[in-house]
């Protein structure tokens, strides 16, 4: 009886609830385009920021994160709204007919997010996580945000992707997708345990086939993707490789007893050391491993070649502090603020952050063709891990310029303090926090 009562309350609450959403949404959606209409009056303005600051001042974050927010001139009212953004999911390609089957399955309406192909929003209370959509992979969860940043490669059928912090993975396969049944894509990630969880997740939605992960330092990988079996043999005879070695078989997830005894013993051993050789955890059928010599794979080429043998595309999205995604930030309030203190906002971590990035961003530039596209991203606001890090790039580095990114004119978005640049953030975009540029590389003189 209380069962069939709580049921039929649900019937009645989830649609006030959605309801209540959507509401909301519009509300806050109306707050920013009156904020980003140049029409608005000063006064209003200060109506909309006052509120905003006493709405700020109202969020449960700690001192320690709104001292840093302030001494990197991050406005903290764009953390109002994280208690209302939606979630955002991608269609797979080819599921355009099947929306209304999916909203029976995950009881629930998706909004068609106008400015970015195949994004859907729903209410942030849906579980998507037990709905045969979402286990069968007609869906999967990633931000709009995140979207737009993979959007920004210019994704073309064929190409060679680097993903150079890959894990756990939802750009990767966002690339994958947009491949199809083409090209390729190397995902690395120096966390072997963050990299083994986006591997299931390629597996999970049949992606795989064209990927290879390798456990790796970024800022020091060094292999150019593997073209087709001509370039191969053209390579195999540039540079003398040596054919008769062991070759890869396809990939199976059971290894042999020798293997996984050394696997064992390395993980007894700790994380990766940064300067150890990059370790493939997997790699698909058509990936171009299968059928290569270890010299094969693991062969390098110098750098004036890879204006060639390099990347079509590169995706840098670094670690950083991750004080764009609020939702990330609130879950230290359970892990302890001070972990927050000690692990994300620390002066020398940051300080050593910005190296990282840096680093990140050099070495993905390196393995990138001539013409080809790199993506920057963070999901920090920060200028010191975004502009800061794109100026001194592109002070070092003639050959390299920053492009506006395509589309992006329709994109609920800011431009960063450099032109062209993007800042996604939660009041003004109604997705997680992220900052986004888009480089060329042109051939040396
Ligand atoms: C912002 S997350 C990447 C998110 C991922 N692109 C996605 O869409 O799911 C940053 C990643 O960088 C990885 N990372 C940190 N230091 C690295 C390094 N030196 N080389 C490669 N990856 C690194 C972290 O393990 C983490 O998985």
């Amino acid at each position: 009886m209380v069962k069939l009562e709580w049921a039929e309350a649900q019937t009645v609450v989830a649609p006030l609830l959605h309801f209540a959403f959507l509401l909301v949404g519009q509300l806050l959606a109306c707050c920013v385009t009156l904020r980003l209409q140049s029409s608005i009056s000063e006064s209003d303005v200060q109506v909309i920021d006052s509120k905003g600051m006493e709405a700020a001042s109202n969020l449960p974050l700690p001192d320690a994160f709104l001292q840093f927010l302030n001494d990197n001139g991050i406005d903290p009212c764009i953390y109002t709204a994280a208690d209302f953004l939606p979630r955002y999911v991608r269609l797979k390609p080819g599921c355009e007919e099947q929306v209304e089957v999916i909203e029976a399955d995950i009881r629930c309406k998706l909004e068609k997010v106008e400015w970015l192909p195949n994004f859907y929003s729903l209410p942030p209370h849906i579980q998507i996580a037990s709905s045969k959509s979402y286990q069968e992979g007609q869906i999967y969860g990633i931000d709009a945000a995140s979207g737009a940043a993979v959007s920004a490669l210019n994704i073309s059928p064929g190409d060679h992707v680097l993903d150079l912090c890959a894990a756990p993975g939802a750009k990767l396969c966002m690339i994958l997708e947009l491949l199809g049944n083409s090209g390729s894509v190397t995902g690395v990630d120096v966390a072997r345990h963050r990299l083994a969880a986006c591997r299931t997740l390629v597996q999970k939605y049949s992606l795989g086939d064209h990927c290879r992960l390798f456990v790796a330092n970024g800022a020091e990988f060094s292999l150019v993707p593997i073209r087709v079996d001509s370039d191969i043999k053209s390579l195999n005879r540039e540079f003398g490789m040596k054919g008769d070695e062991f070759l890869y078989k396809e990939w199976t997830s059971r290894k042999p007893y020798k293997e996984r005894k050394k696997a064992i013993k390395e993980r007894e051993k700790g994380s990766l050391q940064l300067n150890q050789d990059p370790e493939l955890i997997y790699y698909g059928r058509h990936s171009g491993v299968v059928g290569l010599s270890k010299t094969d794979l693991f062969k390098t080429v110098s750098t004036p070649e890879i204006s060639q043998y390099g990347y079509d595309k590169v995706l840098v999205d670094a670690e950083c502090t991750h004080d764009g995604s609020i939702k990330h930030i609130q879950k230290f309030e359970n892990w302890g603020w001070t972990t927050l203190e000690r692990r994300v906002l620390d002066a020398e971590r940051t300080d050593d952050l910005t190296v990282l990035q840096f680093r990140l961003l050099t070495n993905g530039f390196k393995l990138l063709k001539a013409g080809g596209y790199l993506v920057y991203s963070t999901c920090s606001l920060t200028y010191a891990q975004n502009e800061d890090i794109v100026e001194k790039f592109l002070s070092l580095n003639p050959c390299a310029e920053l492009l506006d990114i395509d589309g992006s004119e329709c994109w609920p978005c800011k431009s960063g303090r450099i032109p062209k640049t993007l800042r996604f953030d939660p009041l003004t975009s109604r997705t997680s926090g992220l900052f986004v540029a888009k480089f060329t590389k042109h051939p040396e003189r």
